[in-house]
């Protein structure tokens, strides 16, 4: 008797035990179910002697995806291919025009999608009738089905074929089942469940095991699993993979079955003919593939949006470490981290290893390892290019501070990319003494590195600290150069700019100098001698979150007063300690022109009297210090001020308070957008969180938020230096802290200096372009 005769006799015996009422019934079943995979199993291994490929239907993979079109015959396959590829397919009214496989290629978001025309597929196509054994096995090989149906036919042509794919081992929009299985060599079965069975026993696995003489084994189920599930789980060859309905020739028949149709789950409804609802089918497919796209970014380059390296999981997985080896798989030695932008970043540049999971759109530089003995010149320097220095810098400089939460790839390119004279002379507007302030909201940017020069987002006086004094004091010096040449040049003009350039450079050159030179700077040293510094409560050998956010904090505020004490040396001439707005506004505008045209209105008149504590009508160092940083500011005044700001920003009635809606369009997400622990929520938006949120703001109960009720959530608007020092500390933790114990010690932060050091590492890399690695 053939497999097929076999198969039949005992889909028969099953149909009878079917109707018996038998206690037993189940056990018999589970038994006959096993007996029939086994048998389809051996109906799939090709016939001894036969050729491994099947009659022009080895199509090689090409592209990013690959997605099969199924059906039967005269549904219109070979119409959409041509349709959505422009690849010629023979379309006609008779059925099995197309008797072998037609690739076609779709060009989608960057990618390059394989579309597989096949014959068309009968009943029984499982068991060898027509092509069907060919086409299937097309099917298996793609990461998506797209079962294409003919409108106009019976709803039952779903079930078929949903049917004939299954029989040989298609899972359609399945997910494997929650069962542990493992053969062994001895000990016999061992059954276990971590979730009530409702439809299997024991004695039943056993029954099925044995079908398979497995006598010893290790089961456990996770979930409530069938029969099917479990011989699926011991055949091992199941192929799970995504499908969607797509039914065609909607253009002939009635409005209300395509209705009906449209509502069935993973379907889509199109014509070809009328070409309706292609590009819904094609953004269908898209979500469907989950691609992830990355865009590598050679190091002080902009990234390569035109040529993303496209990454799935079931084509390998979309970590870095498959990012890795897609490139090349040599490369994967070389790599000592890499740098991420994109959602999957909790803060930009994220510095992660091989494990690190990409999503859709993420931008990726690589960092290789260096070599010791490459003829640098320091350990943190492989090249010295003197006439381009100053440009690098200043356009890394930039770079870094422009990098915002919430980047797009798009975005990334339009914010973050000019010209090396545009940087330059954006960087120089950025550090105007005065320029501090675009509205404090912009100020929500992520302190992205750690160390000197970086200089960090436009908004408020974020400037973050490094983590060292000692490259503080540095990053001082250069900023105090600058500001010197750009006030000398306010004053002279540019008459004597090459005279300044030349002291310029050879003032970073001195400063490079001092980084890289191993008795003066080594940065193993630097750590040793700093830990006991912040290592204080308690002392125990372990830098927690809290003392290197004290740290940071203590570095961060060092800065600001020294930047205050600069600008207030501007501003007060005869130097009595004291600056009226007058003078400021006369001075501002003699520098800058008329600093409201660009928009900076925060340090109009009634911000410069905010600030002015004792109400005298000139702003003294303290004073004038809050004025500069008012996110930072406790006195009273200010934080009304900025409140009040804030809310008629978002009041659109203009009736002095915030109704719910006005909240939670313009505030809930800004608060907690910027807050970690509730990111994932925030940003959904969900209704129900926000009005939660909103009544625990609305303390007096009376359905509005008034000026004084937004005070608890002003630090999430105005991100202070209390905030940067958090973030900056809890990302070099979580970069050094290999042990994962939440903390920090002496050896832990030697063997990852780059997490406080970034920016010297960053700044000093070799140029690497990931074209050369193809
Ligand atoms: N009314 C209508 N007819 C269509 C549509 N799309 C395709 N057809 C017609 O359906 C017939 C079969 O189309 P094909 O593209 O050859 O179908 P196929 O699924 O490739 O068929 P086989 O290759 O035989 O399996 C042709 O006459 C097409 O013109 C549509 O959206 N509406
Ligand atoms: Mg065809």
């Amino acid at each position: 008797m053939g497999i097929l005769e076999r198969i039949k006799e005992i889909e028969a015996e099953m149909a009878r035990t079917q109707k018996n009422k038998a206690v037993r019934r189940e056990y018999h079943l589970g038994q006959l179910k096993a007996k029939i995979a086994k048998l389809r199993t051996q109906l799939l291994e090709p016939p001894k002697g036969a050729s491994a490929g099947g009659d022009g239907f080895e199509v090689t993979k090409f592209g990013h995806g690959r997605v099969a079109l199924i059906g039967f015959p005269s549904v219109g396959k070979s119409t959409l291919l041509t349709m959505l590829t422009g690849t010629h397919s023979e379309a006609a009214s008779y059925e099995f025009t197309t008797l072998t496989c037609i690739p076609g290629i779709i060009h989608y978001n960057d990618t390059k999608i394989q579309l597989l025309d096949l014959p068309g597929i009968i009943e029984g196509a499982s068991e060898g009738k027509g092509r069907g054994r060919q086409v299937i096995a097309v099917a298996k090989s793609s990461d998506l089905v797209l079962m294409v149906l003919d409108a106009s036919k019976s709803e039952g042509h779903r079930q078929i074929l949903t049917r004939e794919l299954e029989a040989v081992g298609l899972r359609l929009n399945k997910r494997p089942p929650q069962i542990y299985f493992k053969r062994k060599k001895t000990g016999g079965i061992s059954f276990n469940s971590t979730a009530p069975l409702t439809h299997i026993d024991e004695k039943l696995c056993y029954q099925i095991l044995h079908e398979y003489k497995i006598h010893n084994a290790e089961v456990l189920f996770r979930e409530d699993s069938t029969v099917d599930d479990l011989i699926d789980v011991i055949e091992g060859n199941r192929k799970y993979i995504k499908c969607v309905y797509v039914y065609n020739k909607i253009d002939v028949v009635g409005i209300d079955d395509v209705d009906n149709l449209a509502r069935q789950p993973n379907s889509l409804v199109i014509s070809c003919n009328l070409q309706l609802n292609l590009d819904r089918l094609l953004a269908r497919m898209w979500e469907e593939m989950g691609l992830v796209r990355v865009y590598t970014k050679p190091q002080g380059q902009q990234p390569d949006f035109g040529d993303p390296v496209v990454l799935s999981s079931d084509r390998g997985g979309c970590t870095v470490e498959d990012f890795c080896n897609h490139i090349h798989r040599s490369l994967l030695k070389d790599v000592k981290y890499v740098l991420v932008w994109g959602t999957s970043a909790r803060h930009y540049p994220q510095h992660c290893g091989l494990g690190h999971g990409l999503e859709d759109e993420d931008v990726v530089q690589i960092v290789k390892k260096k070599e010791k003995e490459e003829g640098g010149r320091g350990r943190f320097k492989s090249h010295t290019n003197a006439p381009d220095r100053i440009s690098d810098r200043l356009s890394q400089m930039l770079f870094r501070a422009t990098i915002k939460p919430g980047i797009s790839a798009q975005s990334y390119d339009k914010c973050c990319f000019y010209p090396d004279s545009i940087c330059a002379l954006m960087l120089y507007k950025m550090r105007q003494a005065c320029v501090h302030a675009l509205h404090p909201k912009n100020s929500a940017a992520v302190a992205s590195s750690y160390g000197a020069g970086a200089v960090h987002d436009s908004g408020g006086n974020r400037h973050a600290a490094p983590f060292d004094p000692a490259i503080a004091e540095l990053e001082r010096r250069l900023e105090d150069k600058e500001w010197e040449r750009e006030h000398y040049r306010i004053l002279h003009g540019d008459a004597e700019k090459d005279d300044h350039m030349k002291e310029w450079e050879e003032f970073l050159r001195e400063e490079e100098d001092f980084i890289n030179d191993d008795d003066r700077f080594n940065v193993s040293d630097r750590i040793r001698a700093l830990f006991p510094k912040i290592d204080l409560t308690p002392k125990d050998g372990f830098v927690s979150l809290d003392e290197l956010i004290r740290w940071n904090l203590d570095q961060a505020r060092a800065d600001q007063l020294h930047r205050s004490a600069r600008e207030m040396e501007l501003y007060d001439k005869n130097g009595n300690g004291i600056v009226s707005f007058t003078t400021f506004r006369a001075l501002r505008q003699q520098s800058h022109g008329d600093g409201n045209s660009l928009g900076f209105p925060w340090w109009k008149e009634e911000h410069f009297n905010a600030s002015d504590v004792n109400g005298d009508g000139f702003l003294n160092k303290t004073e004038f210090h809050d004025f500069l940083n008012p996110s930072d500011s406790e006195n009273p005044k200010i934080v009304n001020l900025l409140c009040r700001q804030e809310l008629r920003q978002r009041d659109k009635d203009g009736d002095g308070k915030l109704n719910f809606e006005e909240y939670f369009h313009g505030l809930h997400d800004h608060i907690h957008g910027y807050d970690d622990e509730n990111a994932a929520i925030s940003h959904i938006g969900n209704m129900t969180i926000a009005k939660e949120r909103f009544s625990k703001l609305d303390k007096d109960n009376d359905g509005f938020i008034s000026e004084h009720e937004l005070e608890p959530v002003l630090d999430k608007l105005h991100l202070s230096e209390h905030y940067y020092a958090r973030q900056q500390a809890t990302h070099a933790i979580s970069e050094a802290d290999k042990d994962h114990d939440g903390r920090l010690t002496l050896e832990e932060m030697i063997e990852n200096p780059y997490a406080f050091y970034g920016s010297v590492y960053f700044s000093d890399d070799e140029d690497y372009f990931h074209e050369e690695f193809r």
